[in-house]
């Protein structure tokens, strides 16, 4: 029987061996080369990288071999590549899109399949939409039952995109400051494919940088490569250790951050953009909207408010975000799971330049990031924002979904609702500014609740009630 393949929030992603076969890989990427040649697109050639998980090189072989074999040129990373590298690849070489076999931060049986347009960012949904449209063409045609053996990824053209990579980040964030300021660092790519980046672009400028996890390991040290506050003991313990001014974490494929400040201190995404707005409209002087998703802080809609900027709220998913950063030329965008872009960068999360835009804060200012947190928070308010994971049955998930659709009380916690937001998932703004969102992940079987209140006890009051409102 065909498999069902679909994309879900960011790509294609399977089990290896059941689902995520050479066979499907094969299958999805004709379907890629079938929307290159309607779009005109085929000509420009396609860039294929892969992160450092079990086949993924091979498997990105096979890509290539099918799209050489329908006349598509392709550029094949000469090794394991961040995501976000190559999506810069795609501009560099005006490519017309590019693929990237990775399953990002997944449990290690898992792999993934992501196609990055010609703009160098995620694909939009009618994008995808198109490519399993094919996919399902392709299937009815019998097209998944093996077929032909396709060419090997012979014929691609071996390609380094870390130069041009490197020259454009240097000219993003100040390196010459974070020399100045005699930082010392301490990287953690999780043995994913971000080995050799911030180590590199770091080291390069004689700037004092240590790495671990920095071999390839598709079992992730028998943990995942996700760079959360849990993950990170080793990087943590190591700061502390060697007095370090940060610790800078990549995920798997190098799109999400993870950063450790000077006293052990995790700084999580959704403080990390408020330091970061902060830092570019404060202390650099530059002004723009910000992008965020429906799930992020607040906490960057005060800022904007202070500096006379605007705030656009997207669905979850950094293809929206990205979108955003196109179109409406923002300063930042950037979303509580962990990724960001800033303008003048492709519309694609990229924890490098995240780990890197971290170092040259702290540089510029001479303070931890907990203390510039103190800045922020004395100028704009303090907000306690957490996420919460909840497993359900599939006969449990359809009850809630069918819950959502209609759920708008007229008081949460005590606090009166003032505002209904149904752009993913519903999210309840309620009169002080707190606010609670449920919705379905698109990535894993479970749902998300995101509570973000004024003080801690607020918090628990509002995740409590919310469960127990929605049986959760
Ligand atoms: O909450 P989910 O739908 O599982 O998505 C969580 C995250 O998944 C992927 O990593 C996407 O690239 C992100 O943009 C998204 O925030």
């Amino acid at each position: 029987m065909a498999t069902k393949i679909s994309f879900g929030t960011d790509g294609w992603r399977g089990i290896l061996a059941r689902d995520f076969t050479f066979d499907n890989v094969a299958l999805v990427t004709r379907a890629v080369a079938d929307y290159l040649h309607v779009h005109h697109l085929a000509g420009r050639g396609v860039v294929v990288g892969y992160d450092n998980r079990f086949l993924s090189e091979q498997l990105a072989a096979t890509v290539a071999g099918v799209f050489t074999g329908r006349g598509i040129p392709v550029y094949l990373t000469e090794r394991a590549t961040p995501t976000p590298v190559t999506a810069f690849a795609i501009k560099e070489r005006r490519a017309g899109g590019a693929v990237m076999l990775t399953a990002s931060h997944n449990p290690p049986e898992y792999n993934g399949f992501k196609f990055i347009p010609e703009y160098a960012g995620p694909a939009l949904p009618h994008i995808t939409r198109e490519i399993e449209d094919n996919i399902h063409r392709l299937q009815a045609a019998g097209e998944h039952e093996g077929g032909p053996a396709e060419p090997s990824g012979d014929a691609a053209q071996k390609i380094d995109p870390r130069p041009a990579y490197f020259q454009h980040i240097t000219k993003l964030v100040d390196l010459d400051a974070i020399r100045k300021a005699r930082l010392r660092i301490i990287v953690d790519p999780m043995y994913g494919a971000g080995i050799g980046y911030l180590e590199d672009i770091l080291g390069g400028e004689g700037i004092e940088v240590e790495a671990i996890h920095n071999r390839r390991d598709p079992l992730f040290g028998g943990s995942l490569p996700e760079p959360t506050g849990k993950s990170l003991g080793e990087l943590r313990s190591l700061v502390l250790e060697h007095n370090a001014h940060l610790g800078l974490a990549l995920d798997g494929d190098a799109d999400r951050f993870g950063i450790i400040d000077r006293d052990g201190t995790y700084i999580a995404p959704n403080l990390f953009l408020p330091l970061l707005y902060y830092h570019l409209l404060q202390t650099r002087g530059e002004r723009g909207p910000v992008a965020r998703t429906v799930a992020t802080t607040h906490l960057l809609d005060r800022l904007a408010r202070a500096f006379d900027q605007e705030v656009y709220e997207t669905p979850v998913g950094f293809k929206y975000i990205g979108q955003h950063l196109l179109e409406k030329n923002c300063l930042l965008g950037g979303e509580e799971s962990g990724g960001l872009s800033i303008r003048g960068h492709i519309p694609e999360k990229d924890g490098i330049l995240a780990g890197l835009l971290a170092a040259e804060m702290v540089a510029a200012r001479g303070k931890s990031l907990t203390d510039l947190a103190s800045e922020v928070w004395s100028r704009f308010g303090r907000l306690y924002s957490e996420r919460l994971d909840v497993h359900t049955s599939a006969e449990e998930k359809e009850r809630i979904q069918g819950l959502l659709k209609n759920f708008y009380p007229p008081e949460i916690g005590g606090l009166k609702v003032e505002r209904r937001i149904a752009v993913d998932g519903t999210k309840l703004v309620l009169e002080n500014g707190a606010w609670v969102l449920v919705r379905a992940s698109g990535t894993e079987p479970l749902f998300r609740i995101y509570v973000e209140a004024n003080t801690e006890d607020e918090l628990r009051r509002l995740q409590q009630a919310a469960r127990s409102m929605l049986g959760l």
